[in-house]
């Protein structure tokens, strides 16, 4: 039989016994005097369960916080307590046992007891394991800036993204508000050969109309009242780099003479100053609005429409993005979770399918709002609908067209058959009645993970 692994911390209690008879019971220990010790070696052997063992001077040992710290970190892998009976008088104890232990035991200490609530433990966190989002998302770990696309429709996004990256053109990004505009041209200037260089974002919509000028193209002194002394615009600032112009289409059309005067010239003047200064930056647009129909509102000018329009990336709303939802939901719950230090692990499956049927008219910014809410304020595992706000009405008030309508009956009953077939293509074409090859187009058309649990 393959030997258990289980980590052991000691903070001052009585851990002799215990690791004389867990030995004996075929468990192989290893020793840890800190948590930062506990966390490495629980990493290092994927140890899925430990033992920390309390004594009266536990917090002379380690501090409170650096045993939370340890217990969110190393989650799923289960904890057991031990404990000498009285110390459960100090109200620590109770609040880190309720909060991150899956069982606790006081001395005296029973070998039958212990072998059993250890077992108990290391059954329990290998089925955590198998269905936390915890574990399945190390490429997401460096969130909020990491960009997650899985779904056929990001993965050709991010081509996309990559062909602007190599191109110092400027582009345009379209998309709803919160469909990741911003994180996208971040993504560009990333991959870009200016990468080394600043990345400035500006919100066009955002900065008053009298301020706007000076602060993209900057001013000279006593330029006008209150400019005391001379200041940089954020197209010179970022130099080398990238300027993200976010809401492009709420620009003046004053001031979009004066970009397109940079973006085919590559020279800007300060207000106040009359001498050009040539800079070297690299232009990313963004808008939610249509520019064709303002270009012929005459709200916007054609000549800048195609000066930016060079290269464009269209990124879609989240609604359309299939499995890439709840990969999106889980993968914040994860970094949430490990930020507040919470004991919050997964979605109930009434979450998981009002994730997957809400319109999300706020994309993915409404999501994370969503997600980091419910992991702040739930004191549950697994986050509810009511936790996310969501209920079956928002779901059903989604508006739909027909094709959308089609499009998720099909997905539905796709994932439905894989499911209950356990993802074996041929039973589950044989009971759609279609052939495999439908079956692989349909999954690739609707971007289901292969293995995913999904039921709607
Ligand atoms: N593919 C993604 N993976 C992970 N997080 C994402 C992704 N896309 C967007 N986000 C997150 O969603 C939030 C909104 O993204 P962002 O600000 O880039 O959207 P936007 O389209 O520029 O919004 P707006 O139109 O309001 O300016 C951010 O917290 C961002 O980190």
């Amino acid at each position: 039989m393959e030997q258990r692994e289980i980590v052991c911390l000691d903070c001052g209690g009585p851990v002799q016994r215990a690791a004389f008879l867990l030995e004996d019971r075929g468990w192989r220990l290893h020793h840890a005097k800190s948590p930062a010790e506990a966390e490495r070696l629980v990493r290092a052997r994927q140890a899925s369960v430990a033992l920390a063992s309390f004594g009266h001077r536990f917090t002379q040992c380690c501090s409170v916080d650096a045993l939370e710290d340890l217990f969110a970190k190393t989650a799923p892998s289960a904890w057991v307590a031990l404990v000498e009976r009285e110390l459960l008088d100090d109200p620590r104890l109770p609040y880190l046992i309720a909060n991150y232990f899956r069982d606790y035991l006081t001395t005296p200490l029973s070998a039958e007891h212990l072998g059993h609530s250890v077992g108990h433990a290391f059954g329990m966190a290998a089925m955590d394991i198998a269905a936390s989002p915890r574990s399945a998302d190390a490429d997401m770990e460096n969130l909020p800036h990491a960009m997650l696309a899985r779904s056929p429709v990001m993965r050709d996004v991010v081509r996309n993204l990559k062909k602007c990256a190599r191109s110092g053109a400027p582009v345009t990004i379209t998309g709803e508000s919160g469909t990741g505009k911003e994180l996208a041209a971040l993504a560009i200037h990333r991959q870009s050969s200016q990468s080394d260089g600043p990345f400035i974002a500006v919100n066009c919509g955002a900065l008053p109309a009298n301020l706007i000028q000076s602060e993209l193209f900057g001013s000279t002194r006593g330029a006008f009242t209150g400019a005391d002394r001379d200041k940089i615009g954020r197209i010179e600032a970022a130099r080398g780099g990238t300027l993200f112009l976010d809401e492009i289409g709420d620009l003046s059309l004053g001031l979009q003479v004066n970009l397109l005067r940079f973006l085919q010239e590559g020279v800007i003047e300060k207000v106040g100053a009359h001498q050009p200064i040539a800079v070297d930056t690299r232009v990313i647009a963004a808008t939610h609005r249509d520019l064709e129909d303002a270009v012929e509102q005459g709200e916007f000018r054609q000549d800048l429409y195609y000066r930016l329009n060079v290269l464009r990336a269209q990124l879609p709303a989240l609604r359309d993005r299939g499995d890439d939802v709840l990969a999106l939901a889980n993968a914040y719950l994860v970094h949430f979770a490990r930020m507040n230090r919470s004991r919050v692990t997964g979605f109930s499956q009434q979450a998981i399918n009002l994730i997957n049927s809400y319109h999300w008219p706020g994309n993915i910014r409404e999501l994370v709002n969503r997600v980091q809410r419910a992991v702040v304020m739930s004191d549950r595992r697994l986050l509810t609908p009511i936790d996310l706000g969501l209920d079956r009405r928002s779901a059903l008030r989604a508006p739909r067209t027909l094709e959308q309508a089609r499009g998720e009956a099909e997905k539905d009953a796709l994932s439905r058959c894989l499911y209950h077939s356990g993802h074996n293509i041929a039973e589950t074409a044989r009971n759609l009645g279609v052939s495999r090859l439908t079956v692989y187009r349909l999954i690739e058309k609707h971007g289901i993970n292969e293995g995913a649990r999904q039921i709607q």
